[in-house]
């Protein structure tokens, strides 16, 4: 099956900083895919150039077939889009906003949108300037959902959500993606991403430094603590595919984060000289998350399955 999204090289610079460099993803239908990334990583960039609200400084990218650079009403009518600061007509009620949404839909639309306010238990006779945070996020959730799009992109959706809410929003998540629909959404709640989605990528310093499926990267990436019996003491360095994500050396202790590690390089780390002991464990996706944002990228664009950090191991030591 085609991608859902596909991106191929997106930059995008603005006068003080280069919010993207060089983005390449493509995501599956039928999954839940997590954007994480620090503040100020390009997450809200990235998803403003999918929905066509901005254009890219370069690069191309396709949603659901469609080059929202070109076409970016016919994007946005097509998928449920909500931002991470929704724009609702303050001065409407709840009801008169889903009854204008739906002027763009067909009838299923309103009887979703109704249905989905009662579950929420907000009034419709409400004025939208007097609901809460969470109850706007609610409608503007609603506002996105009652079309029954095949894609969902959604900007830091839970902010706003009190834990219920919230809970059952991201199940329902995952029963869409169970019924072949796409859902792609931004976070910083590394505990919720780890409930919910199947893919995630990291992005960093606007580029992608990791991408894959959550099983995958539960998998492959370790921490590898190392303690010597001099702080100078020189490691061997883990041979492909072995990547080092992040390092650290603290005393006569290194650790690293290592994605692709063999246990034969664990036996080698053992047998070199001044290696006390080595302990190695699954890491956490926090840990993930952290290996891989820690650090400067480079200024120059590198190709995005670089390790992301591999310079600073030579920092180190
Ligand atoms: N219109 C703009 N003009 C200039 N700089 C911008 C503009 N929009 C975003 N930026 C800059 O681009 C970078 C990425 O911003 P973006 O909002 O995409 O980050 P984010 O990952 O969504 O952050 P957060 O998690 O804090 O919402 C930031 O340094 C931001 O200051």
């Amino acid at each position: 099956m085609p991608p859902v999204i596909s991106a191929k090289n997106l930059s995008m610079h603005f006068r003080r900083c280069d919010a993207l460099r060089g983005v390449d993803m493509e995501i599956q239908p039928g999954t839940v895919f997590a954007l994480l990334g620090e503040n100020g990583a390009g997450k809200t960039t990235l998803i403003r150039i999918l929905t066509g609200f901005q254009k890219p400084s370069s690069g191309t990218c396709l949603v659901s077939g469609v080059n929202p650079s070109t076409h970016p009403l016919k994007v946005r009518r097509s998928i449920g889009y909500v931002s991470d600061s929704p724009a609702l007509y303050d001065w409407m009620t709840v009801a008169q906003i889903g009854g204008f949404a739906a002027s763009f839909y067909d009838r299923e639309f309103l009887t979703q949108y109704e249905e989905s306010i009662r579950r929420y238990d907000i009034q419709p006779d409400q004025k939208v300037k007097h609901l809460s945070k969470g109850q706007r996020a609610k409608v503007a959730l609603s506002l996105a959902l009652s079309h029954d799009p095949d894609l969902l992109i959604l900007d830091e959706p839970t902010s706003g959500l009190d834990p219920k809410v919230r809970r059952s929003f991201l199940e329902s998540m995952i029963d869409r993606a169970a019924t072949g629909r796409t859902v792609f959404l931004s976070s910083h709640q590394i505990s919720e991403v780890e409930r919910v989605a199947d893919t995630i990528a990291i992005l960093h310093q606007g580029k992608i430094v990791l991408h894959g499926s959550l099983a995958e990267i539960r998998e492959t990436i370790w921490q590898v603590v190392v303690d010597v019996d001099d702080p100078l003491r020189a490691l061997p360095i883990l041979a492909a595919p072995a990547q080092i994500l992040s390092e650290e050396a603290s005393g006569g202790q290194r650790q690293m984060f290592v994605r692709y590690l063999k246990p034969e390089m664990i036996d080698e780390l053992r047998a070199t000289e001044g290696v006390v002991d080595v302990r190695h464990r699954v890491a956490t996706l926090e840990e993930v998350f952290v290996a891989c944002t820690s650090g400067d990228l480079p200024t120059q664009s590198a190709p995005s399955d670089q390790p992301a950090t591999e310079t600073k191991r030579e920092a180190v030591l």
